[in-house]
């Protein structure tokens, strides 16, 4: 692209944006006015008429998918290569810097990134070590406080509980929690930010080396960087680099998780002379998307304001469906959207958005129903599935035996008769001992402190370890995966398991391997870590955002959160009720209210031509039925801009199982000797429910939802189904 065509495509402001001077700047627009935009076309920019080289331009994105796809776009843009441009999420950076200076960072080089869900089953040993009631101090809300308090740069020390006895019990979680990683070389999500703003304080020289480099610095998504990404980037920046923000106040929806908006009104403090820029208008959704975005978003309080207006028709109104009940909705949902692919042929311009992930399952089944393909962000991704983490452990501790997360994983997996109370004895030992469970081990085997039983088969285990290394150190990465797979014990322990869950257990850890010998290190990382610890980190951080089969056209399913940035020509948003959206907890606070608004605002101004706001009148979740009211946020929407759609009866297909059976009794059909609801088995897909039915006789098809593939027609004669 030659420099007119990077301005082309763009308006005044966005212009004005991408080719100014070299300067701080902050541009402050509204969802779909193009900032994303403009940041990409800015480090194009940069490199043609700056003659910035990449090695100078660090960009930091909300999601690892962003960052690739803002490498590819700056890349087709300037048609070459981006090497030593730093592209990723401020935690993917904060690893990467770690990796490279563990030493100053004082990590030992194997360390390795432990994900939330390791998080909270080390701190869960931790709370029983210290004798705490695992029902007073549950794992998940100590683990909520320790990266709380990292967020905010705090360390134990820095706290001060005064006579809170309840903040005194955290505080020492967390200090045994931090000590535990420290000595087992593991890294948390919030430890890599910390330990990256730690890394600029005790090493200036390190510091001013990187202010050097990096001349130009942008971050897009800025309204949702929390106080110690801030710390971090404004340490960076500060100096010698030209930084460009953008963001949107009104899109800021982690202020939950700490993200602090006022960081905008900051940075024009601390970066003098910054330059404002304001995009108006909308590139995005319809005139009356766009409307109703803005008249909902005017209900809050204490906006930086904007503007936004766009050129596009008042195309289609709002939809508003007002269901019955949960299934009524997800019904509908179904149906519109296979009426959309009827007449667009696509389900990949298709979203379905709600509040929490708890609220899909029905979803789903709605849409296996109708036979609509679909993918769920958030869902059990690949790598943290039971038996790649156990596959991931063995590796962890090959490459680092002061894993206490992997160690505790493996120990008993697959079983090898190591009681619960040997055990404890082991982890309270290492407690007083301040030595990780591996070094404790070899320590009471030496001393003779574990007897009979229990001292075999921890010395197998040692041993075991320690021959896995052996025979496999020389080998390629994907040999080693192999090599471990096989000789662990874990794949005798699946194959021993049988049944198609077993199997598919077993095809997975194959996966595994075909993961390794396709894996590509990080280039700037070749000479820092071995490929099995680059592997294993990318399994912890990046644990692919989104799931299998990325190829098929499929609706996508999502949080309202996780849909930040993205844009689908139809959406749909589910669950807007008073105590759903806005939530139960939120409708009495109004800083958390507002935040409420803001993400229906993010989630409004995802929809390019058509939305639909959908509300169920009762509702079962959580095992419960309650009937809310219509969410405030549906009447704060100005009535020229929607249509209601009144509730339809409800014809029903010929029969249904599960959820949607409560209003039709499960028949049997004749002539096949199966009935809906039964459990059946595939020779190749393996077990599964009957969903649905049609034809008869020779011609009889079923619909069946199998466990490990999803909902499949077949039929009946061919398919060889056996009734279990
Ligand atoms: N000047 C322009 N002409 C035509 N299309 C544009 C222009 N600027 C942006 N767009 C398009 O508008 C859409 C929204 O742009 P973009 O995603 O950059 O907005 P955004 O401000 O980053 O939105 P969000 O706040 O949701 O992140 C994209 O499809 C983009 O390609
Ligand atoms: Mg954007």
């Amino acid at each position: 692209m030659d420099v007119s065509e990077l301005l082309d495509g763009l308006n005044d402001k966005q212009r004005d944006a991408v080719a100014a001077p070299l300067q701080h700047m902050l541009v402050l627009a509204g969802a779909g006015s193009g900032k994303t935009r403009v940041l990409v076309h800015r480090i194009a920019w940069l490199m043609q008429v700056e003659q910035a080289s990449p090695h100078s331009i660090l960009a930091v994105t909300f999601t690892n998918k962003a960052a690739s796809e803002m490498r590819a776009r700056v890349e087709s843009s300037v048609g070459g290569n981006t090497h030593g441009m730093w592209i990723g999420t401020f935690h993917g950076l904060a690893h990467r810097l770690l990796r490279m200076h563990f030493q100053e960072a004082k990590l030992p080089q194997s360390f390795q990134v432990l994900d939330s869900d390791d998080q909270v089953r080390l701190l869960k040993r931790i709370i029983r070590t210290l004798n705490l009631d695992e029902k007073k101090w549950p794992a998940k809300q100590a683990a909520w406080y320790i990266n709380g308090k990292k967020d905010e740069g705090l360390r134990p020390q820095h706290i001060d509980a005064g006579y809170d006895p309840t903040e005194q019990t955290f505080i020492n979680i967390y200090k045994n929690y931090q000590e535990t990683c420290d000595r087992s070389g593991l890294v948390d999500f919030a430890e890599l930010l910390l330990r990256a703003h730690e890394l600029w304080l005790n090493n200036p020289i390190l510091l001013a080396h990187y202010q050097q480099r990096f001349k130009h610095i942008l971050v897009d998504e800025f309204q949702d960087t929390n106080a110690i990404q801030y710390a971090w980037l404004s340490l960076l920046g500060q100096q010698s680099s030209r930084v460009m923000i953008v963001g949107d106040d009104d899109q800021s929806i982690y202020g939950w998780r700490g993200a602090k908006v006022e960081n905008i009104q900051r940075f024009l403090d601390d970066f003098s002379g910054a330059k404002t820029i304001r995009l108006e208008q909308n590139y995005r959704s319809t005139g009356n998307i766009l409307k109703a975005a803005n008249q909902l978003i005017a209900n809050n309080n204490n906006r930086l304001g904007k503007d936004l207006w766009t050129d596009d028709n008042a195309g289609d109104k709002i939809a508003i469906y007002s269901a019955f009940n949960e299934i009524d909705e997800a019904r509908f949902i179904a149906g519109r959207a296979k009426h959309w692919f009827e007449e667009q042929g696509s389900y990949d311009d298709i979203a379905i958005l709600y509040r929490s992930n708890a609220q899909s399952r029905i979803v789903e089944e709605a849409l296996m129903q109708a036979n609509i393909p679909y993918r769920i962000y958030g869902g059990v991704r690949f790598f943290e599935r039971q038996e790649i983490k156990d596959a991931l452990a063995y590796l962890r501790l090959m490459n680092n035996r002061n894993d206490d997360a992997a160690f505790e994983r493996i120990i008993n997996t697959p079983t090898r008769g190591i009681g619960n109370q040997t055990l404890s004895l082991v982890r309270d030992a290492a407690r007083s001992l301040g030595k990780t469970m591996w070094d404790t081990c070899k320590h009471m085997l030496a001393l003779q402190e574990l007897k009979g039983r229990s001292a075999n088969a921890i010395t197998n285990f040692v041993n075991l370890i320690e021959q896995l290394e052996d025979d496999s150190c020389d080998l390629n990465l994907d040999q080693q995966a192999n090599h471990v797979i096989q000789h662990s014990g874990l794949k005798a322990m699946y194959q021993a398991e049988k049944g198609e869950k077993a199997e598919r257990r077993i095809d997975n850890l194959n996966e595994l391997v075909t993961a390794c010998q396709t894996f590509e290190k990080d280039p700037d990382l070749v000479e820092e870590v071995s490929d099995l610890t680059a592997f294993l980190t990318h399994a912890a951080l990046e644990a692919g955002e989104s799931q299998a089969d990325e190829f098929e056209s499929a609706v996508q399913l999502m949080t309202m959160h996780s849909a930040k940035g993205l844009e689908f020509p139809l959406v749909f948003i589910a669950g807007m009720e008073e105590g759903m959206f806005p939530s139960q907890q939120s409708v009495e606070d109004i800083g958390r209210l507002e935040e409420e608004r803001r993400l229906c605002y993010v989630g409004m101004t995802r929809a390019m031509q058509k939305l639909y706001l959908c509300h169920a009148e009762a509702r079962r979740l959580y095992g419960q039925e309650k009937y809310h009211r219509p969410s405030r946020f549906l009447k704060e929407l100005p009535d020229e801009c929607v249509e209601e759609i009144r509730m339809q009866s409800q014809v029903s297909r010929p029969a249904t199982t599960g959820r949607f059976a409560n209003t039709i009794t499960l028949e049997s059909f004749e002539n096949t000797g199966f009935s809906l609801g039964q459990r059946v088995l595939h020779a190749k897909f393996g077990e599964g429910v009957i969903l649905n039915y049609e034809g008869s006789d020779a011609q009889a098809r079923v619909q069946v939802n199998f466990d490990e593939v999803g909902v499949k027609w077949l039929m009946v004669s061919y398919a060889n189904l056996q009734a279990i």
